[in-house]
């Protein structure tokens, strides 16, 4: 679109400086809620790809205690297909631009595809969540640049690939290499440590047993000077080991995934079940912490 004819405030929002993770601070832990607007996310698929529903769910996990919200439209779930830009735009836009009118939680933008994420910044979101740490469209470092925080996650192949054979020669170090590379792709392209969040990538080319020793050793990547993102939320390892064949099953395994994370310095944490996790986190927090 030329630039004259580009709404003053969706330039506003593309050009004006923006806080550093939408002026969330990380001392305490942050709940980042998920909101697939999809009709085939492997848990929750189909519920909120409606503008109408999409507002609800949002305003629901607001009132449970959010502190933002990831609102993706395009399956990363393992075998899934990718979704036209154009197709994944017209799910994820609308829906952000009316949340956005509705209330001012920070708001991310799970996407892998720079003309989705630029379109979503000028719709109001305030953080770019990229899958695939910024291997996927060469246009997205720059774009995040202009983001207020930009998360980049670990993941061996692509979505259609990677759980048919995932190896390393150590999980823990070659996750750790590949995100301290994608983290100095980012800052080379514009965005700054402090706005920085790295994530494992959970599921995403990885074993069982590769999630667990990443899980096990997660503190190891503070190393990298960033914030640390978990996503564990309903995934198959979490069924795998609680015995949870069904992913609306998996609350307890995440929470508990969730609350581990914690422990070892996670500061965002990325759920489907707001409300429990929040819940988890104020005992955690009196029990570790003790009461005021
Ligand atoms: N940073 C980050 N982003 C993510 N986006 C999607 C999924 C997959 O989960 P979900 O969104 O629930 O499912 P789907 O990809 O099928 O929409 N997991 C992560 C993750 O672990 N970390």
């Amino acid at each position: 679109v030329p630039p004259e004819e580009v709404p003053p405030e969706v330039l506003e929002r593309l050009t004006a400086p923006r806080a550093p993770m939408a002026g969330l601070s990380f001392d305490a832990p942050r709940i980042m809620g998920i909101l697939n607007v999809t009709p085939d996310s492997f848990s929750d698929g189909g519920l909120f790809d409606e503008g109408e529903a999409a507002l609800e769910q949002a305003r629901a996990m607001v009132a449970q205690g959010a502190d933002m919200l990831d609102i993706g439209g395009e399956s990363t779930r393992p075998g899934a297909t990718e979704v036209p830009e154009a197709e994944e735009a017209a799910r994820v836009v609308p829906v952000l631009a009316a949340i956005r009118r509705d209330s001012g939680i920070p708001l991310s933008v799970d996407t892998r595809k720079a003309s989705v994420a630029e379109a979503a910044l000028g719709a109001g979101a305030d953080l770019v969540n990229d899958v695939s740490g910024l291997a996927f469209d060469p246009r997205m470092g720059a774009v995040a640049a202009r983001a207020g925080g930009l998360c980049l996650m670990h993941a061996q192949g692509t979505p259609e690939t990677m759980q048919i054979d995932p190896r390393y020669d150590d999980v823990r170090l070659d996750v750790y290499d590949a995100l301290e590379a994608a983290v100095a792709l980012a800052e080379a392209q514009g965005t700054p440590r402090d706005r920085i969040l790295v994530d494992p990538g959970l599921g995403f080319g990885k074993t069982l047993k590769h999630n667990v020793s990443l899980l096990a050793n997660l503190s190891l990547y503070h190393g990298l000077g960033c914030g640390i993102l978990v996503g564990a939320s309903r995934k198959g390892f979490v069924g795998a080991l609680g015995g949870a064949k069904t992913a609306r099953d998996r609350m307890p395994g995440s929470v508990a995934v969730a609350l581990h994370a914690v422990r070892q310095g996670a500061q965002v944490l990325r759920v489907h079940d707001v409300g429990e996790t929040r819940q988890a986190l104020s005992l955690q927090q009196a029990l570790v912490g003790g009461i005021p």
